[in-house]
């Protein structure tokens, strides 16, 4: 059975743009006239979520996961479109929203649930359940603006369960609890969904989607971009984002270089800069017997790109060119994260490579099959120089790149690993 529905939904805000057009304008404050503009934050959705579903909506922040979620809980209206909704819905939505800060813990519980339908008795027969799910010991009964976030959090979360509702909306609120508590919540909506409950979570936590969701709906700009299997939706999207990203870099790359090219010469660099397609901040030295021309970071198909899944191929390509008849040398290349942490650093010489017979032009490529790096940002350092180090030509920080992944792993790069239980 379909609970909630949505027909071609849209949703306008008005906003006010009264900021001033001019210096002068800023200073006398003279352009009182605001302009009433539309932004249109949902954009002809339509969504159906069945009984039991554990939805999770993701997206781009701004890209309209709340405003959905503040329809299904009736607190705003669509624009255009219609909206059903079957069953009594409570919702997490903004964190402390019907909390007074005056009241204590208990008086709370007493305010807030009575908001959701209950009668001052199933409060009172709930109150125990409440109160030890939340886990807030004294504090139940010291006023809500000395909680913390989290307090806030746990005290609105244990509520929100009791009230047996039949659709749960929860709106990235599990975010500010620790990660005990945050383990105990995923336990308790696992259950509720145990019970058939319809469950629809706005998360930035692709392992909750993962975890818990068995459909999830991914929102751009106010579109429905992809809705289904979890895992194959956060796939689109992290694409999505690695290709947004992507352009960004490329964009960036196009800005340096052009303001590489007018930038005048600093009489301690050995090479003028604007020739080659790298990165701002850029610290190059060495004799230029063997000079590098350009620096690519490609995948697998040749492409160049800027941004990796992990696991993905990698290669950087160099073009160089030897300036005088010279048979020792040596490439090498630097892998930092953006903390500085040299994340590998090898040469031709170290790996035994014979440069010794390389044409005069070229290009020079270090392919790695399948890099393993963590989500994160990274620098690459290329480098030639002779086999005893005389260095030829060094670039520091020549190229920004990204690794994304879908998993949840930690550290520097991933391990090949497997587990094995007896
Ligand atoms: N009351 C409002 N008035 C004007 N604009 C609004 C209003 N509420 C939301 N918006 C705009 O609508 C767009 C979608 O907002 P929404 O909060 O739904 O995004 P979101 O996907 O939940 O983002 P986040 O991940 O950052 O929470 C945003 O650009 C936001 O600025």
């Amino acid at each position: 059975m379909i609970v909630i529905e949505t027909f071609n939904v849209t949703k306008d805000f008005r906003i006010i743009d009264d900021k001033p057009k001019t210096l002068k304008d800023k200073i006398l404050r003279i352009n009182k006239k605001a302009e009433k503009k539309i932004f249109r934050a949902l954009d002809n959705v339509s969504v159906s979520i069945q009984e039991g579903d554990v939805v999770g909506l993701v997206g781009r922040n701004g890209s309209g996961k709340s405003t959905l979620l503040k329809l299904f809980s009736r607190i705003i209206f669509p624009t255009e479109g219609s909206i059903n909704i079957k069953g009594r819905v409570c919702s997490l939505l903004e964190l402390g929203a019907g909390f007074h800060p005056d009241f204590n813990g208990i008086e709370n519980i007493y305010m807030n649930a009575s908001l959701f339908g209950l009668s001052k008795k199933d409060i009172t027969e709930k109150l125990d359940d409440i109160i030890g799910f939340s886990e807030l010991g004294e504090f139940i009964y010291r006023p809500i603006r000395t909680y913390s976030s989290g307090m806030y959090m746990r005290l609105a979360f244990s509520v929100a369960i009791s009230v047996d509702p039949d659709i749960l909306l929860i709106d990235e609120v599990l975010a500010v609890g620790d990660s005990a508590f945050q383990q105990k919540c995923i336990n308790r909506i696992s259950e509720l969904k145990s019970l058939g409950k319809t469950i629809v979570i706005v998360t930035h936590d692709h392992s909750i989607v993962e975890k818990l969701c068995n459909y999830s709906i991914w929102l751009k700009n106010g579109v429905v971009k992809a809705e289904g299997h979890p895992k194959e939706v956060i796939i689109q999207y992290l694409n999505d984002l690695a290709d947004e990203e992507n352009n960004r870099l490329n964009q960036e790359e196009d800005i340096s270089v052009t303001t590489l090219s007018n930038t005048p010469i600093n009489e301690n660099q050995d090479f003028p800069v604007s020739e080659l397609s790298i990165d701002a901040s850029v610290d190059r030295w060495g004799n230029k017997k063997v000079r590098i021309h350009e620096i690519n970071l490609l995948n697998k198909q040749g492409e160049k790109k800027r941004n990796f899944r992990t696991g993905e191929s990698l290669i950087i390509e160099m073009n160089y060119e030897i300036m005088s008849n010279n048979k020792n040398i040596s490439f090498g290349i630097g892998l930092f994260r953006n903390d500085g942490l040299c994340c590998y650093g090898t040469n031709t010489d170290v790996d035994k490579i014979d440069c010794s017979k390389i044409s005069t032009n070229g290009i020079v490529k270090f392919i790695v099959d399948s890099c393993e790096f963590l989500p994160g940002e990274y620098w690459l350092d290329v480098a030639v120089h002779s086999k005893e180090g005389e260095p030829y030509d060094y670039i520091v920080k020549a190229k920004k790149f990204m690794f994304f992944s879908e998993r949840n792993d930690i550290g520097v790069m991933r391990v090949d690993h497997k587990w094995e239980i007896t």
